[in-house]
């Protein structure tokens, strides 16, 4: 199967950076392994390697430039990344996927629903630079979907959310129109909310295999490849598993720009480290006293923020950690040498 870049999901973007380099040509990464990448380009599925850049710094979605013997020379600026702290106890950074246009933000109408949740997935999409849209699946099984809808609609006016029953085709439509084509989209959300239902009805039922399972750190299988395919109306989906045990990361300004009412009160105010707690002149408290601030909003963001400085910062402690650790380990490591000597 050919393509035309532009179906690949190429813009103006991509080709503003393509560098007077006639030999090398545009792929798009659709699997990362180890050692080799999949991708797809002008003349269809293509195997890559790349000796220059780690797979680590390589994300699903990426477009990369490839020599005459399938060599990633460079990858291009990615419109959109997202990231997370990797899973297990080194705080390392790890790329997911890139260059997704939509992120839909997953989330049933039953105890899943969580208002604080919703916001950490809205900042995380903001600072990846993905346009959100909040996808409330069950509503058949549940008496006033609506109300879960106007809870969700008071965080933000803007916010497009759709309220589905997933297993309806109707469900995949709606969820297709944000995302035409050449766009790429992926889902994020708790297990057992539905994305594996939309993306199936999407692709035709081709996401959601070939992936590669890994035990984790608890010797559990784990689905954890990443993988990008087609939907069915020309867009594209990334299939993320493992985004369940989601940790932001450097997420400051994505937070801000789903609190940017606190975030503009907060400019109000006298001091420009209030706490808002007993400060004199805080806009912040104002508000609340006025009635236009809920003081629940204010305590969650106060706890995104707190956890997205404890994210960051435990990278650089965790380095120390692991330092501290392999010194351990070669100490013993000789003991244990000493011992066998017996
Ligand atoms: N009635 C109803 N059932 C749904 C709806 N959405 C999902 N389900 C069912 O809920 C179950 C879980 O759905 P999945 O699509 O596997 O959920 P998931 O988010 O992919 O879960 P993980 O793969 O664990 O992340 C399946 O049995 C679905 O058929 C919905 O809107 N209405
Ligand atoms: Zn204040």
């Amino acid at each position: 199967m050919t393509y035309q870049l532009t179906d690949l999901g190429w813009s103006s973007f991509f080709q503003t950076q393509r560098e007077a380099a006639p030999e090398l040509t545009p792929y798009r990464i659709t699997e990362i392994h180890r050692s080799r990448m999949t991708a797809l380009g002008e003349t269809g599925e293509a195997t890559l390697t790349s000796p220059r850049l780690a797979a680590g710094e390589l994300a699903v979605g990426d477009w990369v430039m490839v020599d005459p013997e399938m060599r990633i020379q460079q990858v291009l600026e990615r419109k959109s990344l997202l990231q997370r702290r990797a899973a297990g106890t080194d705080a390392q950074t790890q790329l997911i996927a890139s260059n997704v246009d939509t992120l839909f933000i997953v989330t049933s109408c039953n105890e899943d629903f969580n208002i604080a949740r919703i916001e950490r997935f809205l900042a995380l999409a903001h600072e990846a630079g993905c346009y959100p849209v909040l996808v409330l699946t069950k509503a058949d099984l549940c008496d006033d979907a609506r109300a879960f809808e106007a809870e969700a609609q008071a965080l933000d006016p803007m916010l497009t959310i759709l309220t589905v029953n997933a297993r309806e085709a109707s469900a995949a439509e709606a969820v297709a129109a944000w995302c035409k084509p050449p766009q790429t989209a992926a889902f994020i959300g708790s297990s057992g909310v539905g994305k594996t239902t939309l993306t199936n009805a999407l692709t035709g039922g081709d996401a959601a295999t070939g992936g590669i399972r890994e035990d984790d750190a608890k010797g559990r299988h784990v689905t954890t490849a990443r993988s990008m395919h087609p939907m069915r109306n020309g867009g594209w989906i990334i299939d993320m598993p493992g985004m369940r045990a989601l940790r932001l990361l450097d997420t400051r300004e994505g937070i801000d720009s789903v609190f940017d009412d606190l975030a503009e009160l907060e400019a109000r105010c006298r001091f420009s480290d209030c706490a808002h707690d007993t400060e004199p002149g805080c806009a912040v408290r104002a508000a609340i006293e006025d009635g236009e601030l809920d003081p629940e909003r204010l305590q969650r963001w106060r706890k995104l923020r707190a956890g997205e400085a404890k994210n960051t910062e435990t990278i650089a402690e965790s380095r120390a950690r692991e330092r501290k650790f392999s010194k351990m380990v070669k100490g013993v490591v000789k003991g244990s040498g000493k011992r066998k000597g017996r």
